[in-house]
């Protein structure tokens, strides 16, 4: 029986890939190639696709013996599904719809769901818990809310088990150097702060530094990618083991401001990574801190590289060695 991997390719998927493949998951990824690299993609299967080809989907799904879905493929930044919503309602509630159907039809039943924590908007408390009221203040996390409520009703009518895994701040990279994140553009904060610090960048623009915070500046909860990586194998035991739904957080339990990033990049790299401020970006909520407890106890993940000074130390190993991400060779050449 094979998981199949909806955006393999890509930044977090193709680290979860690489921790299936270590536990003996027989994996098939597929992936359009428009964000991810196919140099990230481990698995002995890649289909070179989208998850919005009906057709597509229905020879997967005959041809392979799927167990479970694992669904990453997505748009998911905060600013761009401000400008262009209709794009995110496409490739995010639209090819869940399409998978969702094609999996029902096929009769898969499992799957472990992308989320976020933009499904919450501007917390009411810190940390945030699963229960807390979701009011996203982007179209993305508003996307993403909307397929866990289709999630929701087809475990209803359809009998489909999923476990949806908001993440926080995705970033690290694998320890073994061999993958890590390379967006293009990049636009989160920890890449860029290491592209500053390896002179590809001038600058780090921060993105206001009025808001409601000690320092004024954004605070957010930063994950390493491993560990994510490893709650998604959790999360595909706990539907084999109880076949029970559930909606998880996933986070550190603790925030650090942009200029705390910064910071400790400085102390790392010890590059001196100048800064200048910018205005607000849309969308952005000022705090997000997760509670994680809920993770922890029912599908007992244990994160393993859980403070910022390693996230920052293993994503600094691998754009050192990689300064033009999986180019790197190409523009060697
Ligand atoms: N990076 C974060 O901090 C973060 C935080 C919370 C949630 N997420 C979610 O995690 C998932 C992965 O994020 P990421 O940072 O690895 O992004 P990413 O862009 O690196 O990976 C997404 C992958 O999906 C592929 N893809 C997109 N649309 C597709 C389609 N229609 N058909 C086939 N393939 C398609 C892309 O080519 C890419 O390889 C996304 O669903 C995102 O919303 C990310
Ligand atoms: O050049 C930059 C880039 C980012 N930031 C700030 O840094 C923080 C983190 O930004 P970024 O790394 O872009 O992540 P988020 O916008 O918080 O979004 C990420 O984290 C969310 C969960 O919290 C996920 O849902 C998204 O997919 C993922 O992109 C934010 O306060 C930004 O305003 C800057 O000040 N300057």
């Amino acid at each position: 029986m094979a998981i199949l991997v909806t955006g393999g390719a890509g930044y977090i998927g193709s680290h979860t890939v690489s921790e299936l493949l270590d536990h003996g998951e027989e994996v098939i990824v597929l992936d359009n190639l428009e964000k991810g690299h196919r140099e990230a993609v481990l698995a002995q299967t890649f289909i070179h696709g989208d998850v919005r080809d009906r057709e597509l989907l229905d020879q997967i799904f005959r041809r392979y013996d799927v167990e479970a879905v694992v669904h990453f493929a997505a748009y998911s930044l905060v600013g761009d599904s401000m400008k262009d919503p209709l794009a995110y309602y496409d490739n995010n509630v639209a090819a869940a719809q399409i998978l969702l159907t094609k999996m029902i039809e096929h009769g898969v039943k499992r799957i472990v769901f992308s989320s976020t924590a933009a499904t919450y908007g501007e917390p009411r408390q810190i940390p945030i818990q699963e229960t807390d009221a979701t009011e996203p203040t982007n179209a993305y996390g508003e996307t993403k809310l909307a397929i866990e409520k289709m999630m929701k009703w087809c475990e209803q009518a359809y009998g489909l088990r999923f476990i949806s895994l908001r993440y926080f701040n995705a970033a690290g990279a694998h320890p073994d150097g061999h993958i890590g994140e390379d967006h293009d553009p990049e636009t989160h904060l920890i890449p860029i702060v290491l592209q500053v610090a390896l002179g590809q960048r001038e600058a780090l623009s921060i993105f206001g530094d009025d808001y409601p915070t000690e320092d004024g500046t954004c605070i957010r909860d930063y994950v390493h990618v491993m560990d994510l990586a490893q709650a998604h194998r959790l999360a595909l035991e706990k539907l084999r083991e109880t076949g029970k739904s559930g909606i998880y957080n996933l986070g550190s339990g603790t925030g650090f401001s942009v200029k705390q990033v910064v910071e400790r990049a400085r102390e790392i790299t010890g590059h001196p990574i100048p800064t200048r401020v910018a205005p607000h970006r849309p969308g952005d909520p000022a705090v997000l801190i997760a509670s994680s407890q809920k993770a922890r106890e029912e599908l007992g993940w244990r994160p393993q590289f859980e403070d910022l000074d390693t996230i920052i130390t293993t994503a600094w190993a691998w754009h050192r060695s990689h300064p033009n991400g999986y180019r790197k060779e190409e523009m060697r050449g």
